[in-house]
Parts: structure tokens; sequence; C-alpha cells
């Protein structure tokens, strides 16, 4: 099975280095920069699951890019996804399946529109990763999931062959019949997340030790489930047990990928992760007071960045 992962960044980097280590046939599509860093240090993974360097990983550019794959792998930030697309464009044939791991929703839209919804799977991943320095992959936490399936439920030919490669890879592989529910929960926690942490400047724990970060926290959370049950995706109970522990937990150091990009002076997701969150909420009339501040004040950072 041919992989091609699109970016070496945290991502794409963690998952497609995994099954690179695990023998899986994997090309990344990288850009120049990125291509002349894997050549120079190899591909450079520090992670609680064991470090590795894999010299010389093989990669393609955008212009050299003429055959097609099995599988895309997708891993660029939303806002390279229209050059991304332009890039990756000719690996798609008609059995090409596309995985996309961004957060959010509204990539589905635009790869259902340029390559067909049959093409397109569901997907995500849950790790905290980032690129340090020395462009090595860091991996934050010891949580490293991927999870894809069938977007209209239910398993298939093309997902029992992708979870035979995939299980080989030294993370957790998980194959959905409930894809669209999974992402959907994932967006809920990490809007929860990343329009909490990126508005208060500061990890969960700390913003709970202020008076009302608790409630805010939680009504962050109720907001963004609202959406999602409006959307006819309402959280399970069991889910929002769990993150509700989670945002509520003492002393957590946890952010999201959006508060490491912030921080670092970064471009931002905003209208993906967030706005694209508050625009479905207005749709649905649902009340969203949290998430819409949280919304104006990465407009206001990304102006002032000039993104
Ligand atoms: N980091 C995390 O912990 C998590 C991130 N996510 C989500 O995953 C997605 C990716 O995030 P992350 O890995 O952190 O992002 P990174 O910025 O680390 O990596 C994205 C990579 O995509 C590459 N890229 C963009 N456009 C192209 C192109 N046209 N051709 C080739 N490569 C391209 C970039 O290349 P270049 O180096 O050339 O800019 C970059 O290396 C986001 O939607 C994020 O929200 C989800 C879960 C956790
Ligand atoms: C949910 C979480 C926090 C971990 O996967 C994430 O997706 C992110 O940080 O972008």
């Amino acid at each position: 099975m041919r992989i091609l992962v699109v970016g070496a960044g945290a991502i794409g980097g963690y998952f497609g280095g995994r099954l690179l280590q695990s023998g899986a046939d994997v090309t990344f599509l990288v850009r120049p920069r990125r291509a002349a860093e894997l050549a120079s240090a190899g591909l450079v993974i520090r992670s609680p699951a064991g470090d590795a360097t894999l010299p010389n990983p093989p990669t393609v550019q955008a212009d050299s890019l003429k055959q097609t794959f099995d599988v895309v792998l997708l891993s660029c930030k939303a806002y390279d996804l229209d050059d991304a697309i332009a890039s990756f464009a000719p690996a798609v044939g008609p059995h090409t399946s596309i995985i996309p791991l961004l957060n959010g929703m509204k990539h589905l839209d635009v790869l259902d529109a340029k390559f067909g919804r049959e093409r397109v799977l569901g997907g995500l991943c849950a790790i905290a990763a980032t690129l340090n320095e020395r462009r090595e992959v860091v991996q934050l936490q010891p949580m490293q999931s991927l999870t894809f399936g069938e977007r209209d439920g239910g398993s298939s030919d093309r997902i029992r062959a992708i979870s035979e490669v995939f299980a080989r890879g030294n993370f957790n592989a998980s194959a959905s019949d409930h894809i669209m529910q999974d992402m959907w929960e994932k967006w809920v926690f990490l809007a929860s997340l990343a329009a909490s942490t990126t508005l208060m400047r500061a990890p969960v724990g700390v913003i709970l030790t202020a008076p009302g970060g608790k409630d805010f926290l939680l009504g962050m959370l109720d907001e963004c489930s609202a959406t999602a049950a409006a959307a006819g995706y309402a959280p399970a109970g069991a889910f929002f047990q769990r993150v509700s522990g989670m945002i509520t937990a003492e002393g957590s150091p946890m952010t999201a990928s959006m508060f490491r990009d912030l921080h670092a002076g970064l471009p931002v997701e905003a209208d993906h992760v967030i706005g694209d969150l508050v625009a479905r909420a207005d749709a649905a009339k649902v009340p969203v007071p949290r998430l819409r501040i949280s919304y104006t004040q990465l407009k206001v950072y990304e102006a002032l960045r000039g993104q």
C-alpha cells in the first residue's frame, strides 16, 4: 500500500514517521525547506513511546509528483489546505483514499468538492506534538491515536486494508464505524480547549485557579456541545464526562496546539476551528457568547500579526 503523507510537520512527521519505521511504503510530500531538513538531519522523533531517527525519509515535492497513491494522509494546517490540495492532486487516482487529520470539519467539504466524496474518509488524531527549534518532532504527552473510517458508517475492504498497515505503526490506530460522531466530539473538545486557553493565555490548571475559571471552562464546553447537538451529533454522555473531568483537573498543564502556536507567534486556525463553529451555532440559533469572544480575540491576534 503506497501512502503519501502530505506535510512532515508535527502530526504528519509523527504518524508518517511511525509508519515508515514499521516498514510501510511511505513518501512525504514536502516543500523545499522541509525537504532540505529531512535530507540533512533525517526525520527525528522524540517521544515517550521511543525516540527514532529515520535517515533520508522518502520525500517528493509538488513539481515532481506524478504517480497516484493508495492513501493520502493529509496533515497540513487549515490555512494551507488550498495550496496542499493543489500540490497533492496528481497523487489522487480513482482508487485513492484521502484521510484528513486536520482539526475541525470544513475541510471535508473542500476535499469533497475537489476529489469527490467517495475518496474522502473521515479522520482525526489525538496527540500533542510540535516541532522543536531543531525541527525534530516532539510528542509532548503519551497519548497518540489515529482514528479513521467511512463517513457513512460501517466498514469496507479499504478500511480493513488500511487498518492492517496502520496496526503495525507503534501508535493506537483504530477504524471507527461512527467516524462523524468521533470527529464532532473531537472538535467539541478541541474547540473548547483552544478557545479557552488562547483567550485566557493559560493552561487549564491556571484558568481553574482564577475566580470563575471553572464555570468559564465548563460554559465553553456547553456551548460547543450544544452546537454539535444542533448539527445532529450530540456528544455522548461518556465523552462529556471524560472531557469535563479533563478540563476541570486541578493543576492540569493541558493546552491545545492552537495555544502553543499562538504563544510562539505563529499563524492559527481561527476560522477553521473556532469561526466555523460560531457560524454553525449562529445558523442553528445556539447562543455561544464565550466562543464568540474567543473567536474575536483570535482575529485580533491575526490582525496584529498581519495574517
Ligand atoms: N500538533 C498537534 O498536537 C495536533 C494538531 N492537529 C491538527 O493537525 C493539523 C496539522 O497540525 P500540525 O502537524 O501541528 O501542523 P504543522 O505546522 O506542524 O505541520 C503542517 C505541515 O504541513 C506542511 N504543508 C503545508 N502545506 C503544504 C504543501 N502544500 N505541501 C507540503 N507540505 C505542506 C507544512 O510544511 P512547511 O514546513 O513547508 O510549512 C508543515 O510541515 C492541524 O489541523 C492541527 O489543528 C490535531 C491534533 C494534534
Ligand atoms: C485535542 C488536542 C488537544 C489533542 O489531540 C488537539 O487536537 C490539539 O491540541 O490540536
